[in-house]
């Protein structure tokens, strides 16, 4: 049974991803050391004779993905609960540890909801273009060649206390290589959104905020730029 405030002002989109994704409770704890996702440093060095340092983490590399269905002239986005945006939302501009629940009704869980390009981190021994043409089928459904990814480009994620390489790609897709339903697999929840090339357009107008990360709005521009 799903209990939300303002429930009747969500949109259809937000209804759809409610149902899909309910989420309960959330709370933190301080990393593990052994966290297989990120690895927290200082790093020290010596510019121009002085001792400087940096608190850095090591996350790994990344594809994305931006997906066109040709034949419905749709860009494929992907939304999906990203628990550090909720989190950086939750705790604004501070860096104290919440201590106990997040209070879920102050912080409702849909404001954690980002919308993305088809993206992977790179955890296996297989090449770029082939993770990515795993996540374009696993997340959105399109059963794809891998030559039928284009490189895009290189670019880092965040530079300040972070820096992983993603790796871009555009791929056309039909209705007739969808088959499934995406989603995501084992235990990710994610939903599948087709915005127009206008409702794209959108995310990136002057004056928009947008709950999503850099990648979203890099891909976005990207195709307005050069497929358009
Ligand atoms: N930090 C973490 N903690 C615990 N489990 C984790 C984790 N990161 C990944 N996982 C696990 O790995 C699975 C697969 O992750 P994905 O390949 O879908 O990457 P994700 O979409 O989260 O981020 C991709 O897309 C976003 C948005 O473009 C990029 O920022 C990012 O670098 C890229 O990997 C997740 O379902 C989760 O089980």
């Amino acid at each position: 049974m799903l209990c939300r405030p303002d429930f009747e002002s969500l949109s259809l989109l937000e209804f759809e991803i409610l149902l899909l994704s309910d989420i309960t409770k959330v709370w933190l704890t301080p990393l593990p050391k052994n966290s297989q996702w990120i690895k927290p440093y200082r790093m020290h060095y010596i510019e121009n004779g002085r001792r400087k340092s940096r608190d850095i983490f090591k996350i790994l590399d990344s594809v994305l993905v931006i997906v066109y269905n040709v034949s419905r002239k749709k860009l494929i986005y992907v939304r999906q609960f990203r628990p550090a945006v909720y989190h950086s939302i939750t705790t604004g501009n501070s860096l104290q540890i919440q201590k106990g629940e997040v209070d879920l009704v102050k912080f409702p869980p849909e404001l954690g909801f980002t919308l993305e390009p088809i993206a992977g981190v790179v955890d296996k021994d297989k090449s770029l273009a082939d993770i990515a043409r795993e996540e374009v089928c696993e997340e959105c459904g399109y059963d794809v060649p891998t030559d039928c990814l284009e490189f895009v480009m290189n670019f880092r994620s965040g530079v300040g206390a972070s820096s992983s390489t993603i790796t871009m790609f555009y791929c056309e897709v039909c209705d007739a290589q969808k088959v499934s339903e995406g989603g995501g697999i084992e235990n990710e929840v994610i939903q599948v959104v087709d915005l127009s090339i206008n409702d794209a357009r959108g995310l990136v107008q002057t004056g928009s905020t947008i709950n999503s990360g850099s990648s979203t709005v890099i891909a976005t521009l990207w195709f307005l730029c050069n497929k358009i």
